[in-house]
């Protein structure tokens, strides 16, 4: 996903307005970002309590309890960039509702992208893996982002040259649909009918100043994939 920033400086001008009417900058999330055709999907109130669901169907779904010594060692790989500001984020919450903190890792996928020879140039990224490692642990891979699902089978990828977990889990915070690969999330925090022209955009504070995810009309080339 590009910079919400440098999106914006594409699409410059006024925001759509249910009311048609205009709304002064600042009021309006989408407004702030200054582009076309944007809508807010979720605030930041909606963000916080989209994770916080997730992490409860994660405590509830992976069995991870503090007094169960045959619950599985439960390890949260974001995938960067703003997966693993989420997984740390989960992680967070998971240790507040349960007792039991996760372990947290960073998974850079760049080099097992299936398009590294028809897109630009990405820098990599940081791979970071907990003590302990991932091997017959349940790992729960975390993004922002699903769409056509070629990041999620670079993780798969890059997961197999660090170990061999008990099973891999997917939680996505939006599930944009268009796959292009068999592949379905374990945990979304919101399914979005889109069309494959639109673009989804996930704002996290740590990155990005603030939390949302907004929606982007015509901002996305047909048959586009992001990774
Ligand atoms: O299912 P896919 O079609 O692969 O799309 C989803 C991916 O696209 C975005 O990443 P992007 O490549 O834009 O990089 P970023 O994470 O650095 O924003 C998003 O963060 C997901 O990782
Ligand atoms: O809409 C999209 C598609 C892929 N990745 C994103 O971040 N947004």
């Amino acid at each position: 996903m590009r910079l919400p920033e440098e999106r914006a400086s594409e699409h410059a001008g006024s925001v759509d307005s249910p009311t048609g009417e205009s709304d002064p900058a600042g009021s309006d999330p989408a407004k702030a970002l200054g582009a076309q055709n944007v809508r807010e999907l979720l605030s930041s109130a909606d963000v916080a309590r989209t994770i916080a669901r997730i992490a409860h169907q994660i405590i509830e779904k992976t069995a991870l309890d503090a007094d169960d010594v045959t619950a599985p060692r439960v390890v949260l790989i974001g995938i960067p960039t703003r997966g693993t500001f989420l997984a740390a984020r989960l992680a967070d919450r998971i240790q507040e509702f349960s007792g039991v903190r996760p372990a947290v890792g960073s998974l850079d996928i760049t080099l097992y992208r299936d398009d590294l020879r028809t897109k630009p140039h990405r820098p990599l990224e940081r791979t970071s893996v907990p003590d302990g490692g991932i091997e017959d642990a349940l790992v729960v891979l975390v993004d922002d982002v699903l769409f056509s699902g070629r990041t999620v089978r670079s993780a798969l990828d890059a997961l197999r040259d660090l170990g061999r977990p008990r099973a891999v889990q997917l939680a996505v915070l939006v599930d944009r649909g268009h796959r292009e690969l068999p592949l379905r999330a374990d945990f979304v925090g919101k399914n979005v009918p889109t069309a494959r022209s639109e673009d989804v955009s996930v704002l996290l504070s740590e990155h990005d100043g603030r939390d949302g995810v907004v929606l982007r009309s015509g901002s996305r080339d047909e048959g586009m994939s992001a990774k």
